[in-house]
């Protein structure tokens, strides 16, 4: 990817490739200012995706005292929620979602009740976006709009139950589909969407198997879906719904969604499978069909813009940290042991960054976003020489997407078309027992590749919760008419964001964080340049 340097370290990024490398991490150091004239299509056989591509602060006239203004007001509208108004003449109705007083009794006599004036989230209500004010571009993982770090408010929708609502529960088809990889934590969401549904008082609730493919595969029927079929879920890991990787045609997966009357979609999935979902969302609209399409986004990568983090993420990390100490007790225990882990991350090494800091028994840490030579006085190689000779023994974590320029590249292309690394923790092991036999220097390396075990496994404590306010606030999404959303949590609170902001390029680790040089300080490693 190519970047034009700028002497303070910011990188501004040429349009023209974020079109080829789309789903790499980009390190853009200014915040986006869209203007719908810089609108990019990404297009992916039959479907398409608008995403708002960076713009150079070049777009924006800074010695235009309203700047600032002109900025808020086009982010303002960036962020605003697709809703089932922009095609439909509609007129909500109250809400069955009552808060207090579930009894069935009470639920007759809402009127009861106050809650009528308390407890929903006013569509007006905003949440924070950014909350430090970066003084320099210079400081700590900085993201300046302006030259002088102005600090500029950014609004987004809060997430959560409206007063009133769009849909007659008693007439509403629900769907469920979960697509990509696995992830901790896709059955609990999937458990949260079904109960918080039939709280509504929806009763024709639909489970989609393995992802898209559901839709055109004709061989795979729907799974009726109840809080009977749900109820224990969560207990395992993978999805009751099955996953899938794998291209299908956007007018025919519409086609199906009509064929089964099919009146809200909730799609839990990564980047690829939220790009779907957004093209559904606008074959809908194109359409005029009366369908909100909701995400829930699901990656243990936590490569989705925007988001605190994703589900799946923290238990990810607790599991790569099991394989992580048995890494360390293997190299401790050996003469001269070198333990050697490598964990899942395409584009992104918050699992590595955030494994590394967790066990603390990491010496050192390669991710993606941070280029290293293995070979050299200043190489890895060396480095673990140095780690044997006064230490007596080294771990490392790798990230599957680190180091790929030092692998010989191949075409290859899993079904959905994300390029398939080459192997670089086998490579880095290789390049070890290489390297020390060449020095005549003993070195026993054991190769940990937990990779699958880390994502099969159920959500933990702090997951779960995350699973169920994201499954729940899907739901509230649908019923509150938005669609071409998808939920997260942004500064500790829930909101709702349009599709295409949260999967415009991949989220990445940056260097210049104050994280990744916590895990510096933590490994003690040097540059290894
Ligand atoms: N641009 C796109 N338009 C329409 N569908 C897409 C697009 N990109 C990917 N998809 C579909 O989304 C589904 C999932 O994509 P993908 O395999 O990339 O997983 P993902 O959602 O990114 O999850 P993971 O984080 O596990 O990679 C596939 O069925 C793929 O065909
Ligand atoms: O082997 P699969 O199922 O294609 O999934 C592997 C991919 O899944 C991810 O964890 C994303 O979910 C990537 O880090 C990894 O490349
Ligand atoms: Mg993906």
């Amino acid at each position: 990817m190519a970047f034009s340097s700028l002497p303070n370290g910011v990188g501004l990024m040429n349009l023209n490739h974020l079109h080829k490398e789309l789903n790499e991490c980009f390190n853009v150091k200014y915040l986006r200012f869209g203007t719908s004239k810089r609108r990019l299509t990404w297009n992916r056989g039959s479907s398409s995706v608008v995403v708002r591509a960076v713009a150079p602060n070049s777009d924006i006239d800074f010695s235009d005292q309203d700047w600032k203004q002109h900025y808020q007001e086009e982010f303002e509208k960036r962020f605003s929620l697709p809703h089932l108004r922009d095609v439909f003449d509609l007129t909500p109705i109250p809400t069955t979602f009552f808060l207090k007083n579930r009894g069935s009794e009470a639920v007759e006599d809402a009127s009861r009740t106050d809650e009528k004036k308390y407890g929903y989230v006013n569509d007006d209500d905003r949440a924070l976006l950014r909350v430090i004010k970066f003084s320099s571009p210079t400081s700590a993982g900085a993201e300046c709009i302006d030259p002088n770090c102005s600090w500029v408010e950014q609004w987004v929708h809060r997430a959560g139950p409206r007063q009133q609502i769009y849909f007659e529960p008693g007439k509403v088809k629900a769907g469920i589909l979960t697509c990509g990889g696995l992830c901790p934590g896709l059955n609990d969401v999937i458990r949260q969407i079904v109960l918080t549904l039939e709280i509504y008082g929806v009763k024709n609730i639909v489970g989609i198997p393995y992802g898209y493919r559901g839709f055109f595969d004709k061989s795979l029927h729907e799974v009726p879906l109840s809080r009977q079929v749900v109820q224990n879920i969560n207990l395992s890991g993978g999805s009751l719904l099955g996953v899938s990787r794998g291209n299908g045609e956007v007018s025919d997966i519409v086609d199906s969604i009509q064929a089964r009357r099919i009146d809200m979609l909730f799609i839990l999935g990564g980047n690829g499978t939220h790009a779907g979902a957004n093209a559904i969302h606008e074959e809908c609209c194109k359409r005029k069909l009366k369908i909100c399409v909701v995400g829930v986004p699901k990656t243990i990568d936590n490569d989705i813009l925007l988001m605190d983090k994703t589900f799946g993420f923290d238990t990810a990390v607790e599991e790569a940290q099991r394989a992580i100490n048995s890494a360390y007790i293997e190299a401790h225990s050996a003469y001269h042991g070198i333990g050697l882990v490598k964990l899942m991350g395409r584009n992104s090494g918050f699992i590595s960054m955030h494994a590394s800091l967790s066990s603390g028994q990491i010496d050192v840490c390669l991710i993606p976003e941070v280029p290293f030579k293995l070979d050299g006085p200043y190489g890895v190689l060396k480095h673990l020489e140095h780690l044997i000779k006064n230490k007596g023994s080294a771990v490392v974590c790798v990230a599957e997407g680190a180091g790929q320029d030092l692998l010989e590249k191949s075409n290859a292309r899993d079904l959905s078309g994300n390029v398939v690394f080459g192997d670089i923790g086998v490579h880095i092991q290789q390049k070890i027992k290489k390297h020390f036999k060449e020095i005549d220097v003993h070195a026993d390396v054991k190769y940990i590749d937990p990779t699958y075990m880390i994502r099969a496994v159920r959500a933990n404590a702090s997951d779960a919760i995350l699973c169920t306010v994201l499954g729940q606030n899907a739901v509230h999404g649908a019923f509150a008419g938005f669609s071409g959303i998808t939920v997260g949590i942004c500064n500790t609170h829930y909101v709702y964001l349009p599709i295409p902001e949260v999967i415009s390029s991949a989220r990445c680790v940056d260097p210049n964080s104050r994280m990744w040089h916590r895990c510096l300080t933590s490994t003690g490693q040097p540059d290894f340049l």
